[in-house]
């Protein structure tokens, strides 16, 4: 069992050296390329099933049908028996592959039968193997520097707590030593100062941290997904915006990130509320797959800590290895200057935040709270992709991944395709790629002839495309999502 820290065991296992591909070990009946059988795509049995669930679900927002006992490793099926290479993974969060052997195992073992048939209230009734499950699992895990956890339901959830977290210690450094005041008490239960002060989260432009009422005040990259819903009035900054590729444009790229940083500062001088923290993604990925340099990063990081504010770094997407290392934020911090909470879910199964603080966790119980406080059997799950991926290098070998992708993009656009396709980025990001067309129109055509040839893609933001495949997602798929990505261009243009 692995339970210390993953960077010395990386260090181990990186001397080994895997001939052996890792996907074939772990499925050796994976399809060798994508099957497209139905005679129209997609299928008959798809838009079928699809009327069938309209009547009592939602179901504008899918795809397609998938049939997980089929799908296998980097293969997703559909009811229809088609079999599409997945490098979307249900929106970044399968790590392992479907139908993972390992995670079979977990799922069935004696530990995961009585966490899922005797879910705790984990606060309350914290299970005898918790503490365990979490030190060979998430807190392995931790980012450098961070080596607390709270649990949490969900990648809304995990940011939201990180808030309360935020919130209630700052109220506690004013307060110092002295209790709730009598008005403090009373005014709360009216929603009002001071019991509840008008404090805030600062957020950047095209950001995403979730869609529940906190999360979604600081979520700023669509305004479908907010319109109609009462928000906080929390400050908003501006995020850098990268001009492709990074070589040539280093001097407009650094000016663009220090005007970013001069109005992030100016509004924390101006906001007539307190900050508590200030959220960011080290990738920003429903918004657009927006990246911003080291320089900008380190550079909030002084901001935050000349100003006492705390920076929560959300990792829901970019967390667990798809950058090639095991938290996205360890290419652009300092490693002695880490941030000071970093919120996961997607990939680890798990959700939650990290944090090194003590005073984070509230002076009392039950103010940091709900009924469930996680899942143990979701944290046997995290646990179990935390031990696959130290054990089969998975860091390593999805940033060899990544860089043979991103090569190939790089001279296929620049190639016949220049003015289709552009500002392909995530260079040194392990798989975590994305590329632009030049409308939203031309991307989700581009998205469907692609999944008409075999590969799930996704989109995000107004006009990009975004590679999500797990970790297990070698050089021979790579090259199957390179030829389908070029014939399908083909055809289109
Ligand atoms: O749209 C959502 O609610 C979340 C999905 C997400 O994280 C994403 O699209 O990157
Ligand atoms: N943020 C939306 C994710 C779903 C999709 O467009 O694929």
């Amino acid at each position: 069992m692995i339970s210390r820290n993953y960077r010395s065991l990386i260090s181990k296992n990186s001397i080994k050296r895997y001939y052996l591909s890792v996907a074939s070990d772990y499925f050796p009946n994976e399809p060798l390329k994508p099957e497209i059988i139905s005679e129209t795509y997609p299928g008959p049995i798809n838009e079928s099933k699809l009327s069938e669930l309209a009547k009592s679900f939602d179901h504008r927002a899918a795809y397609f049908v998938a049939d997980y006992y089929k799908s296998i490793g980097n293969y997703i099926a559909d009811v229809d028996g088609n079999k599409l290479l997945d490098t979307y993974c249900q929106i970044s969060s399968i790590p392992l592959g479907y139908n993972n052997p390992e995670l079979l195992k977990a799922c069935s073992s004696k530990e995961m039968q009585v966490a899922l048939a005797n879910r705790p209230a984990l606060a309350c009734f914290p299970s005898n193997d918790y503490e365990s499950i979490l030190k060979d699992g998430i807190l392995a895990a931790a980012p450098r520097g961070l080596d607390k956890v709270w649990t949490a339901l969900s990648g809304s959830d995990a940011n939201e707590t990180a808030y309360k977290a935020a919130f209630m210690y700052k109220a506690a450094k004013k307060r110092g030593n002295s209790k709730f005041t009598k008005e403090e008490l009373e005014s709360v239960m009216d929603n009002k100062s001071p019991g509840a002060p008008a404090a805030s989260i600062l957020s950047f432009d095209k950001g995403f941290h979730g869609r529940l009422f906190g999360s979604l005040s600081t979520t700023r990259s669509k305004p479908i997904h907010k319109l109609d819903i009462p928000q906080f009035p929390w400050p908003r900054a501006p995020f850098p915006s990268l001009k492709y590729p990074l070589e040539q444009y280093s001097i407009e790229n650094q000016k663009e990130e220090e005007r970013c940083l001069e109005l992030t500062e100016a509004l924390i001088k101006e906001w007539p509320d307190s900050i508590a923290a200030i959220i960011v993604e080290p990738i920003q990925a429903e918004g657009g797959d927006n990246h911003a340099s080291p320089y900008f990063y380190q550079g909030l990081r002084k901001l935050t800590k000349a100003y006492e504010i705390l920076l929560i770094v959300d990792e829901v997407q970019t967390g667990v290895g798809a950058s090639g290392k095991f938290w996205c934020h360890e290419h652009l911090f300092d490693p002695n200057d880490p941030p000071d909470i970093v919120t996961f879910s997607k990939k680890f199964q798990a959700a939650g935040f990290y944090y090194k603080l003590p005073e984070l966790q509230p002076d009392q119980p039950f103010r940091q709270f709900n009924t469930w406080c996680g899942d143990p059997s979701k944290a046997i799950i995290a646990k179990t992709i935390y031990n696959e991926i130290i054990k089969k290098n998975l860091l390593h070998s999805t940033k060899k991944t990544g860089d043979y992708i991103f090569n190939n993009l790089e001279t296929l656009f620049n190639g016949k395709f220049f003015q289709i396709v552009k500002n392909l980025r995530g260079k040194n990001r392990g798989t975590l790629i994305a590329f632009d067309f030049n409308t939203a129109k031309e991307r989700d055509g581009f998205l469907l002839e692609c999944r008409k040839n075999g590969v799930n893609i996704g989109g995000c933001g107004d006009t990009a495309v975004r590679l999500r495949p797990s970790l297990v997602f070698e050089k021979r798929h790579a090259d199957i999502l390179l030829n389908i990505v070029e014939e399908s261009l083909s055809k289109l243009y």
